[in-house]
């Protein structure tokens, strides 16, 4: 139980009906999961406006309510509180309610269009293995120390992350590492919680469908470095374009990492094969179990968080020679017979471009390069022709095939894909919206030695169809389909 009054700290408030005093038992923001004695906070969302189940959060029990215009019919039960915008109000509440956790532990956030699952996920595992316990919020999933959590979203609501912190708090975590993704800045999801360090990897095009502009997508990242105080640091990738405007704003100490400008961080690759990689960092040698390039850049990321979280460089650098990529990132599945499978979660223009780019580097001979690759359905059909001539251009042979399609026809959204495809690199491709027939496909194609990619799922254990998430994992099917090829 929690006063409202307290809880309202540091909210903008605009209009007041009723009691603040009174305490309440939890905050939601969906009226179908109301619970009695609660305060329930109307956003304005994508789909629909939480201001229109206000009376039906009221009959679940709702004792407050938070919203951006009071409603015409007042109840007298009930107290109202009129803020300036609801999302920004549930950040800070949210923290208030929790008891502040972020203000209790060292968080860090990450933020980029690619690798921060990777880079979350090596910081976590770096500090835990540095001897601190740790809290872990990530699309794969969440950690408080060794416990998982399962994970809905790559940044989860105000409240859900809130909860999270202070669990961890509470269990001991001294460190929490966390991917806060653009919808979550522009919905403030992160309102109210104190970093202790932001952390910049890249930026491409994804997400027009709900930024519409690159401009926008590119203002939504930079909201994390905008909120940072004068006591946190901003670590920023250099050779990205926009890294520098990232922190054109921020109070922050200004951090940078890179393999080609003047930076802070700074390597050189010395050797990149599909063992692992060999960086100069500063004046050592470190061999990683990573591969290719864009590691490189993760690698350099988290070296640089954990130095300016005051971390010994050198312990650092032996700890992080020994940790493991996330899962579903360059995931490699051998074959009996020496095929090799990479199983990438790339499903982005630029994330494939960026493994296909590395597999090209590491090829040796003749080997053929077969890409196994779809694109989300109810997602940005921008990136779909892209990503079919990015695979078609670095691929012997492209299998075109359904990722999740969601609401979509998997039809439709390959030919969307096929459009990419010029007259010559039509010959090299086949569509075939069955997944794990696209596999097997695959596999049947390869021969010992050849390097089969299938990208776009990395992780995931299901596809989603029509709303039914059915059981599938890239990894298990690619095993399955090595096996039978080795019967
Ligand atoms: C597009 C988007 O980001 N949507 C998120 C947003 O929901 P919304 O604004 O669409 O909500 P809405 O359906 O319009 O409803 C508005 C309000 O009315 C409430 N409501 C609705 C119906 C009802 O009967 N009663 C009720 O109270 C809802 O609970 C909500 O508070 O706010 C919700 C609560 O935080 C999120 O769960 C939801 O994520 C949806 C499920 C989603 O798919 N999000 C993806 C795109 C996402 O967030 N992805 C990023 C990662 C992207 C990346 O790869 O980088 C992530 O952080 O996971
Ligand atoms: N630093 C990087 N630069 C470019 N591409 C990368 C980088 N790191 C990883 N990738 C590629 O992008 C894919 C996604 O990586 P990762 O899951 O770490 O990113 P993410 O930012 O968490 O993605 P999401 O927004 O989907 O959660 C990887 O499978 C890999 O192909
Ligand atoms: N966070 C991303 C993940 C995409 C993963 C891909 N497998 C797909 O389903 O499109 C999104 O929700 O857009
Ligand atoms: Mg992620």
């Amino acid at each position: 139980m929690n006063k409202l009054s307290d809880i309202l700290y540091k909210v903008s408030i605009r209009q007041v009906k009723g009691d603040t005093g009174m305490t309440i038992s939890g905050l939601e923001i969906d009226s179908r999961a109301v619970m009695p004695d609660s305060c329930f906070v109307a956003i304005r969302g994508t789909v629909a406006d939480g201001h229109n189940f206000i009376s039906n959060a009221i009959e679940k029990g709702a004792k407050a309510i938070i919203c951006e215009a009071l409603p015409d019919e007042l109840n007298e039960k009930i107290t109202y509180v009129a803020v300036e915008d609801s999302a920004a109000a549930l950040g800070t509440m949210a923290s208030n309610f929790y008891g502040n956790p972020s203000t209790k532990i060292q968080l860090v956030g990450v933020t980029g269009t690619n690798g921060k699952t990777t880079v979350a996920t090596m910081l976590f595992r770096l500090f835990q293995s540095l001897g601190h316990k740790c809290g872990l919020i990530s699309t794969v999933e969440n950690r408080i120390g060794d416990v998982v959590i399962p994970s809905t979203h790559t940044t989860p609501d105000a409240i859900r992350l809130n909860s999270l912190l202070a669990d961890m708090v509470k269990d001991g975590c001294t460190y929490a590492f966390m991917e806060v993704s653009s919808h979550a800045l522009v919905q403030h999801r992160v309102a109210g919680v104190k970093f202790a360090g932001g952390v910049f990897t890249n930026i491409s095009h994804d997400h027009l469908d709900y930024h519409k502009t690159f401009d926008a997508y590119i203002e939504a990242k930079k909201l994390l470095f905008d909120g940072l105080g004068s006591d946190a640091f901003a670590l920023v990738n250099v050779d990205d374009k926009r890294g520098k405007i990232m922190v054109q704003n921020t109070k922050a100490s200004i951090n940078t990492y890179g393999l080609r400008q003047l930076a802070d961080f700074k390597a050189r690759m010395i050797s990149n094969t599909l063992q692992g990689m060999e960086l100069q960092i500063h004046d050592q040698h470190v061999w990683f179990k990573l591969i290719g390039r864009f590691n490189a850049y993760n690698l350099l990321a988290v070296y640089g968080v954990a130095v300016l979280l005051e971390e010994d460089p050198t312990e650092v650098l032996s700890a992080m020679s020994e940790l493991a990529g996330a899962p579903g990132r360059f995931e490699l599945v051998i074959s009996p017979a020496g095929i090799t499978g990479i199983v990438d979660y790339a499903h982005t223009p630029d994330a494939l471009e960026n493994v296909l780019e590395t597999i090209t580097d590491l090829r040796t001979g003749n080997e053929k390069v077969i890409t196994v690759v779809g694109a989300g359905g109810n997602r940005d059909t921008t990136k779909r022709p892209e990503m079919a001539a990015i695979a078609a251009r670095f691929s012997d042979k492209v299998i075109l095939t359904s990722d999740n399609p969601r609401f979509e026809d998997p039809v439709e959204i390959i030919k969307d894909m096929e459009k990419g495809l010029g007259p010559s690199q039509l010959k090299k491709k086949v569509s075939l919206p069955d997944r794990k027939e696209a596999i097997r496909l695959a596999v049947n194609f390869a021969e010992p030695g050849d390097i089969i990619l299938i990208a776009g799922k990395g992780h995931e254990t299901y596809q989603e169809i029509e709303g039914v998430k059915h059981d599938f994992d890239d990894r298990a099917v690619l095993k399955e389909m090595f096996d039978i090829m080795n019967d």
